[in-house]
Parts: structure tokens; sequence; C-alpha cells
């Protein structure tokens, strides 16, 4: 099997330097930046060739793969994650996002229901208190200088997630040093570690390093919380049926505005039939930890962009003011009416993807459409990052940063897959409305009352300093100026 293996490998195109028995390891020894500098490059090497290239990780082989039209038939029929996500199964057990594919497509099911456009859209009112919140924290640093955006931004996606999926007001943005938001961001810091660095992945050598029992400490705290919170959620539903005397109606997901994904999870899995709480609190767990850094990712990259050019935030501004006469809070309905400000976040999310690469299994032999066979046993990592520069598809322009290049009358995809910050196929992300709503609510909130600030890129091509962290972050903390409008001073 592995002569097979290592006979279909050496017929594919591979990296310009490799060692022997090394492969391409050693380029993924350096920090969280350098690692990201390195995808980034076999991504445009992986363009040179036809949109695949082979890469050794010592004993482990990877195609990247950046050919949307073999990335399409990738992401259909590959649907097991990498063993690569083990580490990130020790927080979330299996839930649905790198849950093995039996058990994925089970909760999958669940799932979909609980994130259809009624569902979300009770929600918009949840971002808009957060953003508000936030807005006001921001307060502290504007007119001030220099600040890191990242702590004000990935509280704000904390708590609204956590409103939303569990239904408690956990109130990081007020708190920065709550436990759970603690824990959350030093395990995915290790998990990060793990993932890229070889004499961390075996467990048994894990547990000897120093920052093991941390690893622990982290995975407990959050796991009580999560317990403690499902516990709560099942008496309150118990008590609810005991003093219930009609029959209950089918359920309607629309007519209940409160509820929670956790309320939906149990009655759509079969309530007290259904999930078990460890059940639960896996699904519960993938969501938050799925839709925190993701979304304050995103947020982060378009306040930078917006700042490097002034006149595209300039034109964001305008149609804030056209869209909000006065000072009112957002509804829902603005959402829609946003539309040169969703151009801007679909670009930034096309130059600046939080999730820059998928890493998919290969089970069995697979020919791609491009005649390429990869071989089972290896990994496929679909690099969202190349596949949204690559000038084939995108144009001489692909790495300016043009938000009308997604006017109706411009977009023109060839390929479904040329364009998926949220992947694309049957293990898409399921969240994608929501991180829409949520950041379309928090960027127009926070632009309204502020301008950005940065220095004027001189290029269209904007550059940002990135490394990856489970997700690919700004290696500043997305660092701004704030300066408030005159519009609104009452903040
Ligand atoms: C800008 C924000 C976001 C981005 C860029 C993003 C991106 C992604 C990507 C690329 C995947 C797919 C991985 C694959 O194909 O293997 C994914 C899966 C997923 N995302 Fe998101 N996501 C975002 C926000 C959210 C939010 C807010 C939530 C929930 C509140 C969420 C929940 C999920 C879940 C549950 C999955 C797993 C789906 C499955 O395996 O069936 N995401 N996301």
């Amino acid at each position: 099997k592995r002569r097979h293996m290592v006979k279909l490998a050496a017929a594919l195109p591979g990296p310009k330097s490799e060692l022997p028995g090394l492969g391409i390891a050693h380029k993924f020894m350096g920090d969280t930046e350098a690692i990201m500098h390195s995808l980034q490059q076999y991504s445009y090497e992986s363009m040179e060739n036809n949109g695949v290239l082979r890469g050794w990780l010592g004993n482990t082989l990877f195609f990247i793969v950046v050919n949307p039209v073999d990335l399409e038939m990738v992401l259909k029929t590959c649907l097991e994650k990498d063993d690569l996500h083990r580490f990130i199964r020790k927080i979330i057990g299996n839930g649905g996002i790198f849950a093995p594919v039996p058990i994925w497509r089970r909760r999958r099911k669940i799932l979909v229901p609980a994130f259809s456009p009624k569902v979300v859209e009770n929600f918009v009112q949840v971002f808009v208190e957060q953003s508000d919140k936030l807005v006001k924290q921001l307060s502290r640093c504007s007119g001030k200088g220099k600040f890191q955006a990242w702590p004000f931004l990935s509280t704000y996606t904390l708590d609204s997630v956590c409103e939303t999926a569990i239904g408690v007001k956990i109130n990081a943005q007020g708190n920065p040093d709550s436990p759970f938001l603690r824990a959350m961001c030093d395990i995915l810091n290790m998990v990060c570690k793990r993932i890229f660095h070889l004499w961390l992945q075996p467990d048994w050598l894990f547990k000897m390093f120093p920052m093991y029992k941390k690893h622990q400490a982290c995975i407990k705290t959050m796991h009580d919380f999560t317990n403690r919170v499902i516990e709560k959620k099942r008496e309150e539903l118990k008590r609810e049926k005991d003093s219930q005397t009609e029959v209950d109606h089918e359920y309607d997901l629309g007519a209940y505005k409160k509820q929670t994904f956790l309320d939906l999870l149990i009655h759509l899995s079969g309530a007290e039939n259904g999930y078990t709480n460890e059940e639960l609190r896996e699904e519960v767990l993938t969501l938050t930890v799925a839709g925190t850094d993701t979304s304050a990712v995103a947020i982060g990259f378009t306040l930078q962009l917006l700042g490097k050019y002034p006149e595209i935030q300039e034109k964001v501004y305008q149609e804030l003011c056209e869209v909000f006469e006065d000072d009112r809070m957002l509804v829902k309905e603005d959402l829609m009416k946003l539309k040169y400000l969703e151009r801007v976040v679909k670009e930034s999310l096309r130059l600046f993807p939080p999730v820059p690469l998928i890493i998919r299994k290969v089970l069995e032999d697979i020919t791609l459409p491009s005649g390429r066979v990869l071989p089972a046993g290896s990994g496929v990592a679909c690099s969202i990052w190349g596949v949204h520069r690559d000038p084939k598809y995108w144009g001489p322009d692909a790495e300016k940063f043009d938000p009308d290049r997604f006017l109706p009358e411009r977009f023109n995809l060839e390929h479904a897959c040329s364009y998926m910050p949220f992947s694309n196929g049957p293990r898409n992300c399921v969240g994608y409305q929501y991180a829409l709503m949520s950041i379309k609510t928090t960027l127009s909130t926070i632009l309204r009352k502020y301008k950005v600030i940065m220095d004027v890129e001189q290029s269209p091509n904007p550059s940002i300093r990135v490394k990856i962290d489970i997700m690919m972050k700004a290696v500043d903390g997305y660092e701004v100026r704030l300066e408030r409008r005159e519009r609104n001073p009452q903040v």
C-alpha cells in the first residue's frame, strides 16, 4: 500500500525544495507567521503546477490543491477530516465539524434546520445589543492612537455566540479575563502548536511537556461550564413540561423567538430521546469554537482594509448614512440594504479568508477531473487562500482589493469553488448566514460611530502580515486607530 502511495506521489509535481526523509517538514518548524508564509508559498507553487502540488511531511503525504474543478470533487467525495484534527477533538469530541463521517451525517441533519434563515434572523437583535456594547468598549480607545482591536472583536463574537448558542450572557466584553475565554484562547493556541510541531503530536510525549497540565485544565474549564448550562436547561425544560397541560404542538422553528441553538438541538434531536448531555456539549462547543474566532477575524481584516483604503471606507459610510438617516438601532431589514458593505465583506473574505485551508483525508485513490490521481492514505489541503488569489480565475489584478468585483454585473464565477470562504459541498459551513449577519451588524455599528485610520496603502494590493493560529489572523492583533465621527457624538 505504501509503495503504491509513493509511486503515485512521485508522478505528481512536488515543491522546488524537498529534503530527503523530511520532505517539507522543515518549512513548518518556525513560528506561526513563518508557517503561514510557507502555506502561501506552496499555494503559489500549486498554481504554477495547474493547481495540485505534492508535499511530504515526514512520512505523511499531503497535496495542496488550488484548482477549483479538482476542489469541487475533493470537497464532495473526501468528507472525512484529516487526522490532524484529532487534537481539537479532545475539546469538542464528536461535535459535527471534525467528527467521523457516520457521526457527522446524523449531526449535520439535526444542525441544518437549526440554522434556517427564520431562526438566524431572530439572532440579529443579539448581534445589535452586543455590537452596541462593543462600540461603547471601543470608546475607551478612540482618539488615543493605535491599539489592538482583537480583544474587543473576539469578546464580541464570543458573547454573541454564547448568547445565541446557550442563552448565557457570559459578558466576556466586560471581563476579558473570563475563565471560559482564557481557556478557549489557550487551548486553541496549544492545539495549533500540536498540529504543526511533530514532537508534540504523540499523546505519550505530549504528556511530558509542562503545557499538558494547562491543556487538561482548559478542557475541564470549558466542559464544566457547558455541562452546567446543559443541566440547567434540562431542568428548566422538565419544569416547563411538568406544568404543561395541553399536548405540545408541532415544533415550529420560527415561532420560538427566544430559542437558542441548545433549545433547538434538544428538540430537533428528539427531546428526551434525542442527544445525550455529552452530545449536546460537543455540539454546543463546536458552535462556539467554529463561530467565535472566524467571525472576529473577518471583522478585523475588514476594518484594517477600510483603514488602508479610506475612499472605500467613505463609500461604506455614505451608504450607512443613507440607510440610517438618524441614530436609530439596526433592524434585520437593514442588513439587506447594506449592499456596498456586503461587497466589502465578501472581498475581504476573498483576500483574507479566516479559514485559509481545509484538510481532508483520501480514503480511496481518487482521479481528479484534471487527471491527477491522489492515492489513498494521503491528506488534501484545499487552499482557500490560493484559489481566491489565482489570476486564472480572478484576473491579472487578483491581489487587488476591489469590492466592486462582487457587483452582480461583474461577478460571474466560472467555477463554484473559485470563491469559497465558507467552503463548498456537503460539509460546508452551516453558519455562513449567521456569520454574515453578525459581521455586517458589527461593522455597520462600528463604522457609523468611528472612522478607522491606518497608514494609507499606496499599492492597490493590500499587504497585512498574517499568521496561522487555527484561523489565519493578523500578526499585529488588528492594530488600528479610531476617530469618532461627528454625526453621533453622544456615545
Ligand atoms: C466568517 C466566519 C466563518 C467562516 C469563514 C467559516 C468557515 C468555515 C469553513 C471553511 C468550514 C468548512 C470546513 C470544511 O469544509 O471542511 C466551516 C464549517 C463549519 N462552520 Fe463555519 N465559518 C464561519 C462562521 C461560522 C459560524 C458563526 C458558525 C456557527 C455559529 C459556524 C459553524 C460551522 C460549523 C458547525 C461547521 C461544520 C459543518 C460540518 O462539518 O458539517 N461557522 N466553517
